[in-house]
C-alpha cells in the first residue's frame, strides 16, 4: 500500500539525536521542506494514492502537518482543516487528549469544520506511536467526518503507529520508514 520512495527523498531528512529528550532520534523534515525538489516530490507522493478520488477536506495536524497538508489540499482542490494544540482555535471546538512518543497533549478542531459524511484525509509529517493520529481520527469522526486515509512522509514502524490506525479502519500511506526510534 505504501508508495515506493526515492533514496533522495529519504536522504533529505536530517536526524538529530536526543531531541527533544534523551534517547529520541528526531527525524527533522525542515531539510526536506527546504529542498524544492524533495518538497514537491513528497507532496506529489502524498497526493498520488487519493488523486482521482473525491476528497472534500484535508486535515493537517499542528505544526508540521500544516505545511504539508496545505500543499496537499491545494493540489487536490480540497478544503483544509487545522487540528491544533489546545487553546489556539477561536470558535467552538471538539477536543481530545492524546499521548505521543515524547509526551502528552490535547488537540482541538472547530466543531463546524466538517459537514456530516465529508471525505477527509489526515496529513502529518510522521507517525511514531500513532497516539497523535489516533486522536485526530477520533476527533474528526466525532464531528462527522468520513476519514478515508491517513498519510505521512515518515513511518517509524518499530513504534507500531501505522498498525494502530489501520486497526481503526483507516488506511495508512507512508513514503518511507526509519527503523529504530
Ligand atoms: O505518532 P506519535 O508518537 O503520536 O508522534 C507523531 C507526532 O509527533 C510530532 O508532532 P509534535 O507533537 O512534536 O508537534 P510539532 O509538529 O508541533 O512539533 C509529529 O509531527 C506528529 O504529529
Ligand atoms: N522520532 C521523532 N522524530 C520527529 N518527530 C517525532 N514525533 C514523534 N516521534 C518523532
Amino acid at each position: 500500500m505504501n508508495a515506493p520512495y526515492s533514496n533522495d527523498l529519504k536522504q533529505s531528512i536530517r536526524t538529530i539525536p536526543d531531541y527533544p529528550k534523551p534517547g529520541i532520534l528526531f527525524r527533522d523534515i525542515t531539510t526536506l521542506l527546504g529542498d524544492a525538489r524533495a518538497f514537491r516530490r513528497a507532496v506529489d507522493e502524498l497526493v498520488q494514492p487519493v488523486a482521482g478520488t473525491k476528497i472534500d477536506k484535508v486535515a493537517g495536524i499542528e505544526a508540521r502537518g500544516f505545511i504539508l497538508g496545505g500543499a496537499v489540499a491545494h493540489q487536490l482542490s480540497a478544503g483544509f482543516v487545522p487540528i491544533r494544540k489546545k487553546g489556539k482555535l477561536p470558535h467552538k471546538t471538539a477536543s481530545i487528549a492524546y499521548s505521543l512518543e515524547y509526551g502528552v497533549d490535547e488537540m482541538e478542531v472547530h466543531s463546524d469544520a466538517i459537514h456530516a459524511g465529508e471525505r477527509v484525509i489526515i496529513i502529518d509529517d510522521l507517525i511514531a506511536t500513532g497516539g497523535t493520529a489516533e486522536g485526530a481520527v477520533k476527533l474528526l469522526k466525532s464531528i462527522g467526518a468520513n476519514v478515508v486515509a491517513a498519510c505521512f512522509v515518515i513511518d517509524l514502524p518499530d513504534l507500531g503507529g501505522a498498525k494502530k490506525i489501520e486497526a481503526l479502519g483507516v488506511p495508512v500511506r507512508t513514503l518511507m520508514t526509519f527503523d529504530g526510534h
